[in-house]
């Protein structure tokens, strides 16, 4: 007799603005019962992921998986990484306005297929990030990206939808500020519209911020993009999408494992999409390997 597997869903009610009752009908469909069982948690606010993932890791559960966004995401991965002795891999079943690292690792956007994947239970380890000591583990970021999770966060309506508009409205109006970033010796002081640091390659909706930013190497992609002409807004949003952003004369990447960025005030940051007041001083390190993940 094999042991059964367990697998805890932890749902966010509200990401995506997508409803996700028929997902239990799925489940039931997909997992494969003589393997698994499975048990439901839905959160109740923010932060409450965090909490389930970390207790569901600590009575064992094999897979805790993240039902939302990069939002989601990142609070049961901080719950995983949190117990410290790491015992549940998670899983990733995209629910979000963007789905940023499920797309990066190629995890399938139908719940069925996404489902179907916790069967074949293959991991892989990838890297997070920390940012005066907060974990993300897609992208994070100072300026212009940072206003607009800022302001979406306040909006009650969510999906992509919600982040374009808020985006278009925005982007006349914002002031790029001057930052100095630190890496491995290296100095670069610029005026930017947006400091990027990237762990995988998209911040969702595959809009590449760092096209070869990769999850196992080690190292984040710090992504600094200057101000730009009004009239080149739509060049640099098609290079986005087309995993040509760092072609452009207005984009300077530097690799490394621990950066420190200085912005010439406090203000906003984002750590995968989520909104968060930070000083001027922000340390930024990798923390390799530190989480296993179920990928196709
Ligand atoms: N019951 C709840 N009520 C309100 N907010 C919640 C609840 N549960 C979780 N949250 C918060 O919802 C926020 C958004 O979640 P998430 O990022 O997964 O969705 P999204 O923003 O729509 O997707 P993405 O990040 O992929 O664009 C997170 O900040 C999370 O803390």
């Amino acid at each position: 007799m094999t042991l059964k597997r367990s697998v805890l869903f932890v749902i966010n009610p509200i990401a995506g603005g997508k409803e996700k009752r028929h997902l239990h009908r799925i489940i039931k469909r997909e997992l494969d019962h003589s393997r698994f069982h499975y048990e439901f948690a839905y959160t109740e606010s923010a932060d409450h992921a965090r909490r389930l993932s970390k207790s569901a890791s600590y009575l064992g559960f094999d897979v805790v998986a993240a039902v939302g966004g990069d939002g989601t995401v990142n609070e049961v991965a901080r719950g995983i990484l949190e117990l410290g002795k790491e015992q549940a891999a998670m899983a990733i079943i995209p629910f979000g306005s963007g789905n940023g690292l499920a797309r990066h690792l190629r995890i399938p956007m139908r719940p069925a297929a996404a489902v179907r994947l916790i069967n074949r239970l293959k991991t892989t380890r990838m890297d997070a990030g920390l940012m005066n000591g907060f974990p993300f583990f897609c992208v994070a970021g100072a300026g212009f990206d940072a206003h607009i999770s800022q302001l979406f966060a306040k909006n009650k309506k969510r999906g992509f939808s919600g982040y374009i508009k808020s985006a278009l409205r925005e982007i006349r109006l914002y002031q790029p500020a001057r930052y100095e970033v630190k890496s491995g010796g290296k100095v670069i002081r610029e005026k930017a519209f947006l400091v990027s640091i990237a762990n995988a390659s998209q911040y969702g909706n595959n809009a590449y911020i760092a096209p070869g930013a990769s999850t196992s190497d080690g190292l984040l992609d710090v992504c600094i993009l200057q101000p730009f002409p009004f009239y080149r807004y739509p060049e640099m949003a098609l290079r986005l999408m087309t995993r040509r952003i760092q072609s452009s004369r207005y984009m300077r990447t530097v690799r490394g494992k621990e950066i420190t960025v200085l912005r010439e005030a406090e203000g906003p940051v984002h750590l995968d999409g989520e909104p968060q007041h930070m000083g001027n001083q922000l340390d930024i390190r990798v923390m390799p390997s530190s989480i296993a993940v179920i990928v196709p």
